[in-house]
């Protein structure tokens, strides 16, 4: 099928505790002036908010989802990603079942199937593997929508195999330091607090920078992520040099034989020359302390901007070096199919999904469970 049969597809393209030490200000102005002439902002001595005994304070802010209930009463892992995708699977299911009810296979329906794959955001290349599939050795005979379902579930997860990689911590490296990055609202600081949570449980210790410095309330929700899992954060006044600021934490995250430090930045993609100027200027400060710094870089998506993530992954890939996807928000869309463009199309190891706002709504990406819950199999 070429592009322009499909028109208006393209046009949517683009719509244990740390014990943190002093801030040694001094260097931390001499690295990031190194790296880029004087911050354009004045750079403030960045406060250390270390973390309390309890993991459970009193949460002041509306931005930051309230805590799950007890575990015992959270659904599995399995129900959660099947109710969060349901919205995707029930509007693939739907269609195909509207298709195939007692109809025979023929190239008008594996044509409206295609239609149906494209609308869930599958991505052209996926669309077509999925429908080629379905036809070979299927031809002018009935097909039962559970047939189809089946199908679809294998070709997705072929396609997702190769990607569904875990996020490796390299314990070789004191702080593992990873750089999350991504638009605005695409879940990044919610996933730096989930991401913190996860760590806590394995026993790490973790640092929180509050790098997202335009923002005042993203510096706040950090800080109560930080309170709540029980890590330290490193936070500055808004407006202050979110390079200025990396460094400070990566610094102090040392001297405290910090496990994992993670760098939230801020996504003003409105201003690409901006945000490239600042991320490439944090990377570099970072490389001043450790020049294997950052170790990872996760790029946070957002699954309800449909296509248009697409484009991130392009934009954030060329100016930040991405190394690996998180996807937030399947819980709240019917076009939970992107992640499988995605993965088609950059072939970015997926690290993480998120089907919701909880702490524990977030988990590592399997690609067999992602397919068998977006295909709405048991
Ligand atoms: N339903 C749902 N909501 C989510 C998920 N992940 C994050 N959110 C919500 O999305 C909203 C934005 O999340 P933030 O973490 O503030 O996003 P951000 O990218 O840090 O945004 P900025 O601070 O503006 O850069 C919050 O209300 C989160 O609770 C998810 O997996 N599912």
């Amino acid at each position: 099928m070429s592009t322009s049969d499909k028109k208006g597809f393209f046009s949517r393209l683009f719509g244990g505790e740390a014990q943190p030490q002093p801030q040694d200000v001094t260097d931390r102005e001499a690295a990031a002036d190194a790296a880029e002439g004087a911050p354009e902002v004045p750079a403030e001595p960045a406060e250390l908010v270390e973390p309390r005994e309890s993991a459970t304070a009193p949460v002041a802010l509306s931005e930051v989802p309230p805590e799950p209930p007890k575990a015992a009463a959270r659904a599995s892992w399995w129900q959660r990603l099947k109710g969060g995708l349901s919205r995707t699977s029930s509007s693939l299911g739907a269609g195909i079942g509207d298709l195939f009810t007692k109809r025979k296979l023929d190239a008008a329906a594996l044509d409206d199937l295609e239609d149906i794959l494209i609308q869930a955001d599958l991505g052209l290349e996926t669309a077509g593997r999925i429908v080629k599939a379905v036809g070979t050795g299927r031809y002018d005979k009935e097909i039962a929508p559970e047939e189809v379902k089946a199908v679809l579930a294998r070709e997705v997860e072929a396609t997702l195999t190769p990607v569904a990689v875990p996020l490796v911590v390299d314990t070789a490296k004191k702080p593992f330091v990873m750089l999350m990055v991504g638009v605005n609202g695409s879940g990044k600081t919610t996933t730096i607090g989930k991401l913190a949570q996860k760590f806590r449980h394995e026993g790490r210790s973790v640092m929180l920078a509050a790098g997202d410095t335009f923002r005042a309330a993203a510096i706040e929700q950090l800080k109560v992520w930080g309170e709540r899992t029980g890590s330290a954060v490193v936070a500055g006044a808004q407006g202050s040099d979110a390079a200025g600021l990396a460094f400070d934490a990566l610094k102090a995250a040392r001297e405290a034989a910090t496990d994992v430090l993670l760098v939230d930045t801020a996504g003003r993609l409105q201003n690409k020359a901006g945000l490239m100027a600042e991320l490439d200027k944090i990377v570099r400060v970072l490389k001043k302390l450790d020049d294997t710094a950052p170790h990872a870089v996760l790029l946070v998506l957002d699954a309800t901007t449909g296509q248009n993530a697409v484009s991130q992954v392009e934009i954030f890939g060329q100016i930040a070096g991405v190394t690996g996807l998180v996807m937030t928000k399947l819980d709240g869309t019917a076009r939970g199919g992107i992640l499988v463009a995605i993965a088609a199309k950059s072939g970015l190891p997926v690290h993480f999904i998120g089907v919701g706002e909880g702490v524990d709504d977030l988990e590592p990406f399997k690609a067999s469970d992602f397919a068998r819950a977006i295909a709405g199999l048991d």
